[in-house]
Formats: C-alpha cells, sequence, structure tokens
C-alpha cells in the first residue's frame, strides 16, 4: 500500500512539486476543519518543533474526536512519518464515491487491505457530520424503492432539485437521529431505508452485509469496540 500525502490525510497543499489531493474529486469542498488540524500542529510545534507529524496529529485527533461525541477511544502508536508527496490522480481513481454500490465499496476497501466488514463498521463514522446537497440530490428525487418517502420529503425540503452553487452546497446530516453523537443510529436508519448517500444505503439492500448492518443496529457495543479496533 503506498501511503501518500501525510499518510493518508489530505492537508498538503499544492505546490511546485504537490499535486493536492484537496482539489481531487472526491474531496473538492468536501472536507471541513482544516483550521483545527493547523491549530493543533501550531501548539505543537510551539513546545517541540520539527517534531511531531501531521499524520500523527490527524490520527490523534480522530482519536479525540471520536470520544468527545461519545465514541470509543483507543491507543494511538505515534512515529508516522508525514509524506513528502500526493498523488491527486490515486484519489481520484481509488477514494470510493456516493454513487458506488456495494461490490465497488467492497473492492476498493480490499483493495487497501480491509475487509466487507471493516468497510461496513466505519462507514458507521456517518453517524456523525454533513453531506452537501450535491451527494444525494439524486437519491432523494429519484423514487426508488431503497428510500423512506417521508425522508425524501423531509431531505428534499433542505436540497432544491435545481442546482446551483447555493444549492449543491446546502448541508444535510448524514445520520438524521442523533447528527452530532457517536451511537448506531446510522445503522437503524439503513435498516428503515434512511440512509443519506446512495453509498450508505447498499450497505443494507439485500446484499451480503445486511447481516453486518442489523449486528451493529442491535448491539452498539460491538459496533464501537469495532470501530476502535
Ligand atoms: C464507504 C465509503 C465512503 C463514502 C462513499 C463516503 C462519502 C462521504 C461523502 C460524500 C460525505 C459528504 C461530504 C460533503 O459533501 O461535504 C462524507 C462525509 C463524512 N464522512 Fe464519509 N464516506 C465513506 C467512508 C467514510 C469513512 C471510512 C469515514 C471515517 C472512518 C468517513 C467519515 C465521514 C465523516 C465524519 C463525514 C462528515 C464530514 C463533515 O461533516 O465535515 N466516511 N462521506
Ligand atoms: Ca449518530
Amino acid at each position: 500500500i503506498n501511503l501518500q500525502g501525510c499518510d493518508a490525510s489530505i492537508l498538503l497543499d499544492e505546490s511546485t512539486t504537490i499535486e493536492s489531493e484537496k482539489s481531487a474529486l472526491p474531496n473538492v469542498n468536501s472536507v471541513r476543519g482544516f483550521e483545527i488540524i493547523d491549530k493543533a500542529k501550531a501548539a505543537v510545534e510551539k513546545v517541540c518543533p520539527g517534531v511531531v507529524s501531521c499524520a500523527d496529529i490527524v490520527a490523534v485527533a480522530a482519536r479525540d474526536a471520536s470520544f468527545a461525541v461519545g465514541g470509543p477511544s483507543w491507543t494511538v502508536k505515534l512515529g508516522r512519518r508525514d509524506s513528502t508527496t500526493a498523488s491527486k490522480s490515486s484519489a481520484n481513481t481509488d477514494l470510493p464515491l456516493f454513487t458506488d454500490d456495494l461490490q465497488t465499496l467492497i473492492s476498493r476497501f480490499n483493495n487497501k487491505g480491509l475487509t466487507a466488514r471493516d468497510m461496513v463498521t466505519l462507514s458507521g463514522a456517518h453517524t456523525i457530520g454533513q453531506a452537501q446537497c450535491f451527494t444525494f440530490r439524486g437519491r432523494i428525487y429519484n423514487n426508488a424503492s431503497d428510500i423512506d418517502a417521508g425522508f425524501s420529503s423531509t431531505r428534499q425540503r433542505g436540497c432544491p432539485l435545481s442546482s446551483s452553487t447555493t444549492n449543491d452546497q446546502k448541508l444535510a446530516a448524514l445520520d438524521l437521529v442523533t447528527p452530532n453523537s457517536f451511537d448506531n443510529n446510522y445503522f437503524k436508519n439503513l435498516i428503515q431505508k434512511k440512509g443519506l448517500l446512495q453509498s450508505d444505503q447498499v450497505l443494507f439492500s439485500g446484499g451480503s452485509t445486511d447481516s453486518i448492518v442489523s449486528e451493529y443496529s442491535k448491539n452498539p457495543t460491538t459496533f464501537k469496540s469495532d470501530f476502535a479496533a
């Protein structure tokens, strides 16, 4: 596995030698909170210059963010080295898309050494956070059988059918029940056909991962400990 761009992060900005992964299609305008990582890095640099990598800061911040919103904690081994290169083209070819079907999601994760179960577990991070209208518009307007009708009308109200910069960027919670806490509602939503992204709902759509979603919907403790692992 070729880890680039600060060890699996996308922090590196565009320069003469770096094609930033921030502007790769699956990332552009999507990741929020860079200023938080910048602040942590500045504070650490102040007391201990040139020692702690950005990759370590991202890994610790992810752990602490999980714990802060009621999720699990885990030990983070430190000493990651920051990459000095990035690859916008592998970001574009390797990252999962919100339109991916189940088989595609499974193989994209497999390509990085992660199992189908890992993929479902990690998708549970969508128990918090938000998505822009353009990522779920297709799903909420196509009257498909894999979406709850009441849920589509609710989401349609905040995400107009017509595309414009303002409309495309309107945000909706990935987990409609508890958007700000780390729990297993994401999986309960999928069972009720209330997954926001197509790539969320395919995890419970009559395929091989239905049983994992059911398991996590009934057992938050298993979800949290699998996520931590
Ligand atoms: C399974 C494949 C995945 C796909 C297709 C996917 C796709 C997306 C998309 C389209 C958004 C909305 C971005 C935006 O419009 O601003 C999003 C948000 C988010 N994703 Fe994923 N994601 C996946 C897996 C993951 C994993 C593995 C994690 C972490 C373990 C994760 C954590 C998040 C978080 C926390 C947000 C909310 C960000 C915010 O509110 O600022 N996702 N994801
Ligand atoms: Ca939640």
